[in-house]
């Protein structure tokens, strides 16, 4: 198998768990839980904050100019956190007041896994970027092509957004992660598809822990 096939392997292998995870199959349902929409809001933002000038610095310690790679650190992230913000609204504003604004533990280890994939060097620290793109892009994809996300379901313009912009992204990503794969050594090649395989569970801890109440 080539890096870029293990790479998607991971990912596929990851499916039935994202699938299974309480905040996915919500959407799934078209139910929504204004609590979990307004915690999940509230650490992206967080975990934004630190992530988009790390990937930033990850595109440029190969020299990276991809315009839709560049697009992404922009301010993109806005419209589908609006988009989520308003079936909060409409279901139950007041429950706004009640999420817990402190990192929560996904928020945390995933932000400390991509720093510490930083200081093992360059290749394994672009990879454990990958998975931010990569997950969104292929879920969302996956979903509305099985038709588990249907045009009508509440949460349909997330999903159809990120299937654009993270589907997008993710050919770009790939398309450069595969040219850097060739450059390092096997041991590295491995190093990097640990740190990508642990930044996936990291995003599916991550959605999770939004429908976790406080206490
Ligand atoms: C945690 C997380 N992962 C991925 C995405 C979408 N790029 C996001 N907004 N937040």
């Amino acid at each position: 198998m080539t890096f870029i096939e293990q790479f998607k392997k991971i990912m596929q292998d990851a499916m039935p768990a994202f699938l299974a995870n309480p905040f996915i199959k919500d959407c799934e349902a078209g139910r929504i839980d204004a609590r979990a929409l307004y915690t999940y809001i509230y650490q992206d933002n967080i975990y934004l904050d630190v992530y988009l000038p790390l990937f930033s610095k990850g595109l440029d310690n190969f020299g990276i100019d991809s315009e839709s790679l560049r697009q992404f650190e922009g301010d993109q992230e806005t419209e589908p956190h609006l988009m989520l913000q308003k079936l909060a609204d409409e279901k139950n504003p007041a429950a706004k007041a009640t999420i817990t604004k402190e990192w929560l533990p996904a928020t945390t280890g995933y932000l400390k896994h991509i720093q510490d994939s930083q200081k093992e060097g360059d290749f394994i620290f672009l990879c454990s970027l990958a998975a931010c793109p990569y997950v969104y892009g292929y879920l969302t994809e996956k979903m509305i092509e099985s038709g588990q996300i249907k045009k009508g379901n509440p949460f349909y313009p997330w999903f159809d957004f990120y299937k654009g912009t993270d589907g997008q992204l993710t050919v770009d990503f790939m398309k450069v992660l595969e040219e850097e794969a060739d450059k390092v050594d096997e041991e590295m090649q491995s190093r990097g598809l640990t740190a990508f395989y642990q930044a996936v569970q990291f995003e599916n801890d991550f959605f999770a822990q939004s429908l976790e109440k406080e206490g």
